[in-house]
């Protein structure tokens, strides 16, 4: 199915429309006091293909908080300073089925986070970096990927998320209390909290997807931004994991790596070269974005986006 410009314009457009029907199933996070006060109307999207094409709908250049979609950068940052064999002697890769800020897993089963992309994974996940300023290797890094100079730091929602971050200082503390944490619960929370507050757009994390599903280059210089296997990585945990305890549902309806953050933004890996970013704060009971769900699914049908499709685009 090759398609034209105005027939993915008009699905991206359909697909808002439906994703703004299904804002009233969801509430904006409240458990960060700063996240509540999102504007529960706002939903957007962006896709980017790897020729330089652009398509966008709705709210794609408002700035909103990655939250756990530092997740993955934070990831590629251990894994290009620490290497393989450090972070994953600490981390895990199986799905938990659990809530994202479960600390279950870690008293009942192993001490080791189940994976990256839960709360407890990307605690210990930061505290690998190597780096004399993580959080400004981490900034530096996610400027690159999304090609976008200007991203920031939210210092209300990083302020708001470090005054009331109890259940994440539980998990730190219980780590260290394992031994598996390195340096000071504290400073590694600091970190953590830094990064969940860096604020992108719909269209940044289009950006970002795009080179992930480009295995690390930029298509416009060429330059290898992210070792390929470094990719791989991400990716497939960004599959198995990366819609926290929704993450198999997803893959069967829409099937693209995927990663999302309770500041409503999700950032999806689709495959031909094409990265989609969403934004909509209304979330569902597992702390996922409803309207950019709806939207990616649709996407993911009309388009055959999903990772076991066949279509051409
Ligand atoms: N699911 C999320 O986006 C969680 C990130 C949030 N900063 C937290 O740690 O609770």
């Amino acid at each position: 199915m090759v398609m034209d410009k105005e027939e993915i314009q008009r699905i991206l457009e359909k697909a808002l429309e439906e994703g703004r029907n299904v804002l009233y199933e969801g509430r904006v996070a409240s458990y960060i006091p700063e996240l509540a006060k999102a504007n529960s109307g706002n939903l957007g999207v962006c896709l980017m293909r790897k020729d330089g094409t652009e398509y966008s709908a709705g709210d794609c250049n408002i700035p909103f908080t990655m939250q756990s979609i530092s997740k993955t950068f934070s990831l590629i940052l251990a894994l290009q300073t620490a290497g393989y064999d450090k972070v994953f002697s600490k981390i895990g890769m199986e799905p938990t089925g659990d809530r994202f800020d479960s600390i279950l897993q870690l008293e009942l089963k192993d001490w080791r986070p189940f994976n990256p992309m839960i709360n407890a994974g990307a605690i210990v996940t930061a505290s690998c970096i190597e780096s004399p300023d993580p959080f400004q290797s981490f900034l530096d890094l996610v400027r690159r990927l999304c090609a976008n100079p200007r991203i920031s730091l939210n210092e209300s929602v990083y302020r708001s998320e470090k005054k009331t971050g109890t259940r994440n200082r539980s998990i730190a503390y219980l780590l260290k209390s394992d031994n598996v944490l390195d340096g000071e619960p504290e400073e590694v929370l600091d970190v953590y909290f830094r990064m969940c507050s860096v604020m992108v757009t719909a269209r940044d994390l289009a950006h970002y997807g795009m080179i992930l599903s480009n295995h690390g280059v930029d298509p416009q210089t060429g330059e290898q931004l992210v070792d390929s296997t470094i990719v791989r990585i991400v990716t497939t945990l960004m599959m198995l994991c990366g819609m926290y305890d929704e993450s198999g549902e997803y893959a069967v309806k829409v099937g693209m790596p995927s990663k999302s953050g309770v500041g409503g933004g999700i950032c999806a890996i689709a495959r031909h070269g094409i990265g989609i970013g969403t934004f909509g704060p209304m979330l569902n009971k597992k702390g996922n974005s409803v309207g950019g769900e709806r939207i990616l699914r649709i996407l993911s049908e009309s388009l055959g986006l999903h990772v076991f499709d066949t279509k051409e685009f």
